[in-house]
Parts: C-alpha cells; sequence; structure tokens
C-alpha cells in the first residue's frame, strides 16, 4: 500500500541534514551584528542577527549598480547559479546571471536568506542566546517590515547606501513595496511582481491549512521538536502539497497531467496516488521537507499574512509611497488567482495617486503564481527594458547589444 507520502529521505533537521546546511556556510557569507539589536513590530528585541546572503557581479566605484533580490516564501539566498543544499539551479536563474536581464556582468546583485527563515539568517531553528537552545517558538514573530529592516542592516554592512532597483514576486514584492515604503530614498527602481499590498482573506486562509497541519503532526512538540529530535515532517509536506495548488492554474495542471493515471492502465480502487497529479503532489511535499523547516514556515506564512502596507498609513496605500521618486515597474500573470492581477491594479491605482512613475504589465500565461519563477519571456523583456532605462537615468554605462 503506497497511501502516504513517503519521506524517504533525511527531513531538514536531522544530523545529515544539519552537515549539508553546514556545507553551505563557504558559500553563503553570514552578516553579524554583534552588540546591536533589531526592534520588531511585534515590540520584542532580536539579539545576536545574523543574514546568510549572497552576491553575484561586482559593485562599480560609485557604488551605484546594486540590485536586491528578495525572496518569496520558501526560496532563499541561492538565486542564481547551483544551490549548494538542493544541488539545483538558483530559483531565478532564468533573470539573473551574466548576460540575462538581470546582469551580473553590469549590475552588483544581493539576495539575502529572510528573517525567519532557515538558510543561515536567524530564523526559529536558530539557538536563543538567551537559552542556547534552539529558539522554536520561543523567537518572536516577524513581519515583512522587520525582513527589510534587517536587509537594510546588511545594505549598510556592504556599503550599499542606495540600491539601483529592489525586486522580487510574491512574499519578494512584498518586501519591494515595503522597502520603497520605509526607505524611498534608498531606491531607485522597484520591481514588484506576482504581488499584493495586503494579504487577502483567501490567501490568510490557505495559511492557515498548511499550519494546522504542521501543527497536528504528532511530531511538532508545540514547535520544540529539535528537543525531541524528530521533524514534524509530514505535516509540513501536506502544508506543501495545498500550497503547490495554490501557485499553478487548472490549466496548467491540466495541461501537464489531465486525468492521466501513474505508472498503470487501471485505477487501483484504493488510495494510492493512481493519478500523475496525486503522484506530482506527494513528489513536492516530500522533496520541499528536505530543504526546509517547519517552524520557519509558520514564521514565514504568518509574516504574509500580517503584511497590509495601507493600515501603515491611515489605510490609504497611496500615502505609503507619497513623496517617493522611486520609479516602478509592477507585473501580473493572468492566470494567476493567488495573487490576481486586481492585486496588482489596487498597487498601480495607489501609486498613480501619489504622483509616482509607474508602469504595469499584465502578462499572458497559463502557469499560474509560480509563473515568475519560470522561463517566461515577455518577463525577462520587462525586466531586461526596465533595468536598462533605470541604468540609465543613474547615468550608468548603457548595455552591450546582445
Ligand atoms: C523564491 C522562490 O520562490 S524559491 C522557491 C521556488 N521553488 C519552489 O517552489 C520549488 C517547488 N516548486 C516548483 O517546482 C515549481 O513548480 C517551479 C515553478 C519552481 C518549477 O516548475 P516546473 O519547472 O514547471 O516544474 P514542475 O512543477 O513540473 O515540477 C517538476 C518536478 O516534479 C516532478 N514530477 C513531474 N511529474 C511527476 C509525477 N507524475 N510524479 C512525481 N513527480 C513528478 C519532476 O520529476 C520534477 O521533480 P524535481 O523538481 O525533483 O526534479
Ligand atoms: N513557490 C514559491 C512561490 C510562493 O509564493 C515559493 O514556494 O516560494
Amino acid at each position: 500500500m503506497d497511501r502516504l507520502i513517503n519521506i524517504a529521505a533525511p527531513p531538514l533537521d536531522t544530523e545529515e541534514a544539519r552537515a549539508r546546511r553546514e556545507a553551505d556556510a563557504p558559500h553563503s557569507p553570514v552578516a553579524s551584528f554583534p552588540g546591536e539589536t533589531l526592534r520588531l513590530d511585534a515590540g520584542l528585541v532580536l539579539h545576536d542577527l545574523q543574514i546568510a546572503y549572497q552576491t553575484y557581479g561586482e559593485p562599480n566605484a560609485a557604488r551605484t549598480n546594486a540590485i536586491l533580490v528578495c525572496h518569496a516564501l520558501t526560496g532563499d539566498q541561492h538565486v542564481a547559479n547551483v544551490n549548494p543544499v538542493t544541488g539545483k539551479p538558483g530559483w531565478w536563474e532564468t533573470l539573473v546571471g551574466p548576460g540575462k536581464p538581470i546582469d551580473t556582468e553590469r549590475f552588483y546583485v544581493i539576495c539575502a536568506n529572510v528573517l525567519g527563515g532557515c538558510m543561515g539568517t536567524t530564523g526559529p531553528s536558530s539557538t536563543n542566546p538567551q537559552t542556547g537552545r534552539p529558539y522554536g517558538l520561543d523567537m518572536p514573530l516577524v513581519t515583512i517590515r522587520d525582513m527589510v529592516n534587517a536587509q537594510a542592516m546588511l545594505l549598510d554592512h556592504l556599503g550599499i547606501e542606495r540600491l539601483l532597483c529592489v525586486a522580487g514576486g510574491s512574499m519578494g514584492g512584498m518586501q519591494v513595496l515595503q522597502w520603497v515604503a520605509s526607505y524611498p530614498e534608498r531606491v531607485v527602481s522597484a520591481l514588484p511582481i506576482a504581488t499584493a499590498a495586503r494579504h487577502s482573506a483567501q490567501n490568510i486562509a490557505f495559511h492557515e491549512v498548511g499550519r494546522q497541519a504542521v501543527m497536528a503532526d504528532p511530531d511538532w512538540h508545540g514547535g520544540h521538536y529539535l528537543q525531541f529530535g524528530v521533524t514534524p515532517h509530514r505535516g509540513l509536506a501536506v502544508a506543501r502539497m495545498a500550497a503547490h495548488i495554490t501557485y499553478m492554474s487548472d490549466q496548467a495542471l491540466h495541461r501537464k497531467f489531465g486525468r492521466r493515471l501513474q505508472d498503470r492502465a487501471l485505477p487501483t480502487f484504493g488510495f494510492d496516488a493512481d493519478f500523475q497529479v496525486e503522484s506530482y503532489l506527494r513528489h513536492q511535499g516530500e522533496s520541499f521537507v528536505q530543504r526546509f523547516d517547519p517552524n520557519s514556515y509558520l514564521y514565514v506564512t504568518r509574516a504574509m499574512d500580517y503584511f497590509d502596507l495601507a493600515a501603515e498609513y491611515d489605510g490609504v496605500l497611496a500615502n505609503a509611497f507619497r513623496g517617493s521618486k522611486t520609479r516602478f515597474c509592477v507585473v501580473s500573470f493572468t492566470s494567476d488567482w493567488l495573487f490576481p492581477t486586481q492585486d496588482s491594479r489596487a498597487i498601480v491605482h495607489a501609486l498613480n495617486a501619489s504622483g509616482a512613475p509607474v508602469s504595469f504589465a499584465e502578462i499572458e500565461s497559463d502557469k499560474g503564481h509560480d509563473a515568475f519563477l519560470l522561463d517566461e519571456p515577455e518577463l525577462s523583456d520587462i525586466t531586461r527594458g526596465f533595468l536598462d532605462s533605470a541604468a540609465k537615468t543613474a547615468g550608468l554605462p548603457v548595455a552591450r547589444d546582445r
């Protein structure tokens, strides 16, 4: 019988997986801030902050060519090249690299693992300096604004005063919007993709299902599973399966799998993964738990839920951008029902009302929300054109013809 998802490989917090993560250390520099604190929206203070990051390309002499890329919910700092933990290409290798739209021969690209994450930046699996044990749920909740404030500390550490662009999709796009609201003078241009200025009720609902799956796993132990030497990987896998459906469109699921059966001619009349789509989702769940920490999943989904940029500005989104000189390019995808085009339009309307320069593109695609991670030629063209124009405004040398 093959009714349950099969977590064959070691989950993230076994000794073996820890060793794999530690093997990443030479690849990911970690910025530490001894003696400094980060004040969080939750009203608490974080000590001994650590931020794991990657850079690609070189800063120019005036340090005016930096682009900050912000990752989505379960991304990490490995935006390009090979991710040493998964052995797979970086999550935005379609856009970032030499000669690519975010051209690392021209730009100095920085990407940091978010606060609350599990790839080297302080998160619930980090050691709580007050107890010497992993934080677990004793880690204070973090918000998108907290993530951005931590990134600002990293930029100070790297000697980058101003960003030529801040770019990202989904939760990365939320960080882009927050960057302009919090640090307008530090951002020349902004590229928020497949995102929203506030998380919808429907999206909060999906996240709650995922969190309940994690917390219902008997191995969760109130969030202190590391002390018990186990990981609630089954709950996390179920959470990912449910979430993954929301990252795709109905058309894409139909195109990829339809009602086809997996490795069999007839249904089993049982609960095995008869259908290809079931097998695919199980695979997505099983592979996710090899690279992600269950408590981090709780924290980062919660940060998205709390995001409501207008709420910080008397309920008027335009006020978040008023006076900002940042140039925007807002992008959405036609088949993205998780962050539909109407969410992007709301951002564009607010930017118009605030007087900010903004362009908007809705890209025709049947790939759903995760289209921003896939090879979408129109996204590449828009990104290249937008960055060329931002670079020109900033007085950088023009791009070579390709
Ligand atoms: C910033 C960030 O967001 S980083 C995090 C982004 N990364 C993820 O979210 C990782 C998981 N998500 C995905 O894989 C997303 O679908 C994407 C967008 C990143 C990739 O999409 P695609 O290239 O279309 O890949 P697809 O969704 O078809 O998945 C391919 C995988 O499914 C597996 N698969 C395909 N069909 C089946 C099936 N019938 N049964 C079992 N497994 C299957 C493939 O073997 C492949 O496995 P692998 O990834 O372990 O090599
Ligand atoms: N699939 C991506 C996008 C989610 O918004 C991720 O897991 O981060």
